[in-house]
């Protein structure tokens, strides 16, 4: 059973859980700028910027990190986007937290987790969250289209994460404007920036979508590498949760992107 199966089996169980006391249903959208026009045609690649405190890769990477104090750190650094980990069993996040940083923060604001219900949907966006996250591979196609349109009508936008070109071509399916490749294997954990460059290869830039290249960026070369490619953004969690100087390091990824894309 890979990580992923049992991520999304923990879910299930959330999901029952959820379904029982239902998070309030918020009917008006979020307040928020739009993260597709932050990074569309932007000439610097962008950052995802991440509150993650742990993760099953990893273990502890940053216990003690107050989610309100990174996040606004983040922002003042010139972050595109804050995204905050959610799920607790594995990444030893909170929906607490999000709801923290939603107050403290005016940027995007993306509810990192694993969704594969609608409530889940609701209780992100109840939370705060402007952007949620789609992952190709743990759901079927029907359900992902689904989900896809219930996210949409909430007027929250949707951040569909591939992992190869198979499942590329499932998220250019839909109307995903923001496709994340994810460069992390999660059967091996293993990291590789050439899952960027494969995604990149057939990626349709004449459209009106973005690239957005996600884990294991830890150096402003990395950010080179995947900003040549295409990328309009990168997803930064522990890198960034490690440093020192957070702003500093934040600032060092956003480099000029080398090709006119788009
Ligand atoms: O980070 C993990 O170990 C992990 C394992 C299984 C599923 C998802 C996982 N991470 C979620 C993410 O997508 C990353 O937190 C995000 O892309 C940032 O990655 P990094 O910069 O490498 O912390």
């Amino acid at each position: 059973m890979t990580i992923l199966d049992q991520i999304l089996r923990e879910k299930e169980n959330e999901v029952l859980k959820l379904l029982q006391n239902p998070p309030e249903k918020i009917n008006k959208p979020i307040k928020r700028p739009s993260l597709f026009d932050a990074l569309y045609q932007n000439k610097r690649l962008q950052v995802i910027a991440e509150m993650k405190r742990a993760s099953p890769s990893k273990g502890l990477i940053n216990e003690g990190a107050n989610p309100v104090e990174q996040a606004s750190i983040y922002e003042r650094a010139g972050a595109a986007c804050i995204s905050v980990l959610t799920d607790s069993p594995f990444f030893n996040g909170t929906f607490e937290d999000l709801k923290a940083v939603s107050k403290a923060v005016e940027i995007p604001l993306l509810c990192k987790d694993f969704i594969i219900h609608e409530v889940q949907i609701d209780q992100a966006k109840a939370s705060g969250a402007s952007v949620i996250l789609l992952i190709v591979a743990a759901l079927q196609q029907e359900r992902l289209e689904t989900l896809f349109e219930y996210a949409k009508k909430a007027k929250l936008e949707i951040l569909v994460e591939v992992h190869n070109t198979d499942e590329l071509q499932q998220a250019l399916k839909l109307d995903a404007r923001l496709i994340g490749v994810n460069n992390r294997d999660l059967k091996t954990f293993e990291v590789d920036l050439a899952r960027t460059a494969e995604i990149a290869d057939i990626f349709p830039f004449h459209e009106k979508r973005v690239l957005i290249s996600e884990s294991g960026i830890q150096s402003s070369q990395d950010a080179d590498i995947v900003a040549n490619l295409g990328a309009s953004a990168i997803l930064v969690g522990e890198t960034l949760m490690r440093s020192g100087e957070v702003a500093q390091t934040l600032a060092s990824f956003k480099v000029e992107k080398g090709v006119e894309i788009q």
